[in-house]
C-alpha cells in the first residue's frame, strides 16, 4: 500500500494542495480526479519526489520514499518526458538503465511492450513521428518496462480512443495486479468503469475516498420499483419521494432505506410487484455530490 500523509504544497500565498492524506491500495486501479487546478499533478509530483513538499510524507508499506524506492515506481508525468525527436527503442533502453536494468534486459523489456503494442516495427521511430495515440502507448512502455513497484499516472488515458483504453487497462490489469496504481482523470466514464478505489480532490482537500464499493453503498441510494398496474400509489406514501413515475415503473428514494422491505410489501399487497431494485449511485454521481 501507498500511503499520502499531510503533503502540503503553497505558491506564494496560495494553498495548492493542503495536509492531503489518502491511500493507494496495491492490486487496485485507485482513480484520482478533481476540477482542473484541483491540485492532482502537484500531489503526483510530490509522491514522486520531482517536487518538494513542505509538509507531509508519502509511504510505501509504512516506510518514507526515498529516492532509491521511486526509482523502481513507473511515473508518467502530465508533461510526458520523453524527447520527442529521439528513435523510441533507445530511449526506453536508456530508461530502463536509469530505473536499474542493465541495456539488454530493458531493450528485451522495451522490445516486447512495444510488440504487445504492435510498435515493434516502429522501434527506430522518433517518437514524434508517432499517432499522438501511439505515443501515448510508448509512455506507458516507458512507466512499466521496470517491471515497477507502483505507478503514478498522469492523465495516461487522454488521447486515447476505446480500444487503445481498453489494451491498456488489460495490461495494467495483466501485469501490475500486486501494485499500487495511481490515475488521474477527467473521463469520469473511465473512472466509473475502472477504478477500485477513488479519491476525489476538490480546492487542494481531499474531499472523498474510498473504496469504490463502499462509497456507492454510502451514497444516494434509489430504488426501481414495478407494481402491476400502476405505480401512482406511490406518491402519496409517508417517506416515499417519487423522483419519476411512467406507469407501472416508479423511481424513488426512501427518506429510511431500512424502510425498503415495508414499501415492498405494501407493493404485494397491492397488486403484483414485479421489480424491486436498488440502484447505487455511479462514481461519477459521488465525484458530482462530493464537489457540489
Ligand atoms: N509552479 C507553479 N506556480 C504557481 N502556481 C502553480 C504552479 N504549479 C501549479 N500551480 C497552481 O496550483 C494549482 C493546482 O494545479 P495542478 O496542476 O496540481 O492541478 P490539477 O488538479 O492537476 O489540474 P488539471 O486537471 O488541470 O491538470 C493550480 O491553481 C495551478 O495554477
Amino acid at each position: 500500500m501507498l500511503s499520502v500523509r499531510g503533503l502540503t504544497r503553497r505558491y506564494g500565498d496560495k494553498m495548492v494542495v493542503d495536509h492531503v492524506s489518502f491511500d493507494i491500495p496495491a492490486g487496485m486501479m485507485t482513480g484520482f480526479v478533481g476540477a482542473n487546478g484541483a491540485g492532482k499533478t502537484t500531489t503526483m509530483r510530490m509522491i514522486m519526489g520531482v517536487l518538494a513538499a513542505q509538509e507531509g510524507e508519502s509511504l510505501l508499506n509504512g516506510v518514507p520514499l526515498d529516492r532509491d524506492a521511486r526509482s523502481r515506481f513507473g511515473y508518467i508525468p502530465e508533461e510526458r518526458g520523453l524527447y520527442p525527436e529521439q528513435p523510441i527503442l533507445d530511449q526506453l533502453g536508456y530508461l530502463g538503465e536509469l530505473h536499474g536494468l542493465s541495456r539488454r534486459e530493458a531493450t528485451a523489456s522495451a522490445s516486447e511492450l512495444l510488440e504487445r503494442f504492435d510498435l515493434l516495427d516502429r522501434a527506430k521511430a522518433k517518437l514524434d513521428s508517432l499517432s499522438l495515440g501511439n505515443q501515448q502507448r510508448v509512455q506507458i512502455a516507458a512507466a512499466l518496462l521496470h517491471r515497477p513497484t507502483a505507478l503514478i499516472l498522469d492523465e495516461p488515458f487522454s488521447g486515447l480512443d476505446p480500444d487503445a483504453v481498453d489494451s491498456m487497462v488489460d495490461l495494467l490489469r495483466e501485469r501490475c495486479s500486486d501494485i499500487p496504481i495511481l490515475f488521474s482523470s477527467h473521463q469520469l466514464d473511465l473512472v466509473d468503469r475502472l477504478c477500485d478505489h477513488l479519491v476525489v480532490l476538490q480546492g487542494g482537500r481531499v474531499v472523498a475516498e474510498g473504496d469504490a464499493e463502499d462509497l456507492r453503498e454510502g451514497g444516494d441510494i434509489l430504488h426501481r420499483i414495478v407494481t402491476v398496474p400502476d405505480a401512482g400509489w406511490l406518491r402519496g406514501m409517508p417517506g416515499v419521494q417519487v423522483l419519476d413515475v411512467d406507469g407501472a415503473s416508479a423511481l424513488i428514494r426512501l427518506e429510511d432505506p431500512s424502510r425498503a422491505g415495508t414499501i415492498a410489501a405494501q407493493a404485494v399487497a397491492r397488486g403484483e410487484l414485479t421489480e424491486f431494485n436498488r440502484i447505487l449511485p455511479t462514481l461519477s454521481e459521488i465525484f458530482r455530490e462530493a464537489t457540489r
